[in-house]
């Protein structure tokens, strides 16, 4: 069972109405958006997350039921964080409505249930405020053991402390077998990928785009080209690639603590991308795709 912990929100999405531009509400958040494609895939997938019993709560939950996902989330009547998006040329950018929200006022004694799991999936803005990236951080450190996948989703505008935010990525770094990032990541870090993998990552995948997917372990590079698709959003782009990367390894076996092999890594870069490349073709971050795949 792979379990996923970082946010679950509202994405508000743009939408033209009779009266003008609005927006229109779709489940979304990093983490979630992940957890729900690694159940469409078919995998073993749990969520925990800090979940609102509100309205926009109840939905985010039904539709962890619909795609199979295990709810272990800690639930407060709290309500959920909002983020509007706005679209340029189908790229979104975030505003985040999230003071006092179940999903940030997580606690690190709001511990999941860890029955059956196998490997961790932590990730999100959530790493970026306080107390949720506190109880992130502590079940990562406390269950280095696991085989751990971190995607920080870095966002620049909403990273409330930078230096609380660095040193924080730094200890999330050392305990991670397979990081992600972007190349608007790398440049934000002023990371080199030789710096990532000797802070400890086996496998560091660098998502370029429409140019597809670049895994480097301590052997090899491969490259993963992105299926061409004409692109509506890039709204959940990265999260369903993560959840086809960790199905397909999942799926050899070989999600573990050690490297995977090359064929392994290529084949599970393979779904990823295919993955990410239909979310991309429709709108929101997880459009009906499964049957598709
Ligand atoms: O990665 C996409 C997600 O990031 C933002 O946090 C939005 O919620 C969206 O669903």
């Amino acid at each position: 069972m792979i379990l996923c912990a970082g946010e679950a929100l509202i994405d508000m999405l743009p939408r033209d109405t009779a009266d003008g531009p609005g927006f229109y509400p779709a489940t979304g958040g990093a983490v979630f958006n992940t957890a729900i494609a690694l159940g469409r895939l078919g995998a073993p997938v749990a969520l925990h997350t800090g979940l609102s019993s509100d309205l926009f709560g109840q939905r985010l939950a039904a539709d962890l039921v619909e795609s199979r996902v295990e709810n272990r989330a800690a639930v407060s009547d709290r309500p959920t964080t909002l983020a509007f998006v706005t679209l340029t040329d189908g790229h979104a950018e975030y505003a985040f409505y999230d003071e006092g929200t179940a999903g940030r006022m997580l606690a690190p004694w709001d511990a999941p249930d860890m029955t059956g799991v196998d490997a961790l999936f932590i990730g999100g803005i959530s790493l970026a405020v306080e107390p949720c990236a506190q109880a992130y951080e502590a079940l990562a450190l406390g269950h280095a053991n696991l085989p751990i996948m971190i995607d920080p989703n870095i966002r620049p505008g909403f990273i409330k402390d930078t230096d609380v935010f660095r040193a924080r990525l730094d200890r999330l770094l050392a305990v991670a077998d397979i990081v992600k990032l972007s190349d608007e990541d790398m440049d934000w870090l002023g990371m080199k990928p030789d710096d990532v993998l000797a802070a400890g990552a086996r496998v560091l995948c660098l998502t370029e785009g429409a140019k597809g997917v670049r895994a480097l372990t301590e052997d090899a590079e491969i490259h993963v080209p992105a299926p061409t698709v004409d692109v509506i959003d890039t709204v959940g782009a990265g999260d369903t690639f993560n959840a086809g990367l960790l199905a397909g390894l999942h799926r050899a076996g070989a999600l573990t603590k050690s490297t995977p092999s090359d064929t392994d890594l290529s084949a599970a870069l393979e779904l990823g991308v295919a993955a990410a490349a239909i979310t991309v073709s429709r709108a929101g971050a997880n459009p009906p795709w499964a049957r598709e795949l």
